[in-house]
């Protein structure tokens, strides 16, 4: 696949394309050569016409604290951002299967985080560290009592529902709307407004969640600085977080979202929120850095899937 953008050709750069159910990332491996993007540069990559296409780019460089790498997330629309679940889990398994080790550290601005294999390669748990859950932390404008449930007044908005949030922080923000039918609502429509609301300083990631089971949530969410996801982690343990506060659920729940589910432990020995999910290698590609375009160089895990069943097929035949 080949994508011609205007600008000098410039240096060319292996990167590899992730998702985590869906949640799809550009992941640079800039550990031994620093990479610096601007934010122009990283929205043309991202998009999904012209660019390589995809919610996050996530570059991965030496960690200065010393943990196994330090991950720097943009959203798509070029901001950086401190935390992201699903890239998380992404990176956790390159660095498990580039070391052998079957537990990791990925230093983040949101701190310090752990990734543990589990006994399918492309699962991984990571310690995404405890909640945030005061006002202050989220962040929210105006000192709020009662991080559970806020009172918004959203004009255009005219359901009650909507205007009830919990608010929770994974190292980003979260708007958290209980509902009864995730998809009774046009989270494209709302989304932003939402996302901007004068009462999330910093903007937030917005989620409609819907307990349609004991301790099983189905959730749609509308990322900061991206737009609708097929997948958010820390949306997925913030949903937990604000479930089990409240007494909704237990502990121990099941995200169900677009792109598949994410099982969440909010752990009562230690408040540390524990995320288990899957990763995926989509392509091995390379890009020039000064007309961004790209072209693909390698197998993903889908290609190496089918030819491993074109293997076991063409044996059983022989
Ligand atoms: N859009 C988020 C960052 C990515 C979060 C998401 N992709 C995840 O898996 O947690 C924010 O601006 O805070």
């Amino acid at each position: 696949m080949n994508m011609m953008v205007t600008g000098m050709a410039q240096e060319r750069r292996p990167f590899l394309k992730m998702n985590g159910l869906g949640n799809d990332f550009l992941v640079w491996d800039a550990r031994e050569t620093p990479l610096r993007l601007t934010p122009d540069q990283i929205a043309k990559l991202g998009d999904r016409e012209t660019g390589v296409g995809f919610d996050q780019m996530i570059t991965v460089e030496k960690s200065p604290a010393g943990a196994d790498a330090f991950m720097r997330i943009h959203n798509c629309d070029g901001s950086q951002v401190n935390a992201c679940g699903n890239a998380t889990r992404c990176i956790g398994r390159l660095l498990m299967e580039e070391s052998g080790k079957d537990h990791v550290t990925i230093e983040t601005n949101a701190g310090l985080l752990h990734a543990y294999a589990t006994e399918d390669a492309r699962v991984v748990t990571v310690d995404m560290g405890k909640p945030r859950l005061r006002w202050d932390q989220i962040p929210l404008a105006e000192e709020f009592a009662d991080t559970r449930a806020i009172e918004l007044q959203i004009g255009p908005i005219d359901d009650p529902i909507l205007h009830t949030p919990a608010a929770v922080s994974m190292g980003n923000p979260h708007g958290i709307f209980w509902v009864s039918d995730v998809e009774a609502y046009d989270l494209s429509k709302v989304g932003p407004l939402l996302e901007h609301h004068p009462v999330f300083p910093e903007g937030a990631n917005i989620s409609l969640a819907h307990i349609f089971a004991p301790d099983e949530i189905r959730v749609k969410v509308w990322e900061r600085g991206v737009g609708l996801t097929l997948a958010c982690g820390t949306a997925a343990c913030a949903v937990g977080v604000a479930a089990a506060r409240d007494r909704k659920t237990g502990r121990k729940t099941t995200i169900h979202l677009p792109g598949g589910p994410i099982g969440i432990e909010w752990r009562e020995s230690d408040d540390h929120v524990m995320m288990t999910g899957g990763t995926e290698i989509e392509y091995e590609a390379e890009a020039d850095l000064g007309t961004l375009a790209f072209e693909k160089t390698g197998p993903g895990d889908a290609d190496q899937d089918a030819s491993a069943a074109a293997d076991l097929k063409a044996g059983a035949s022989a």
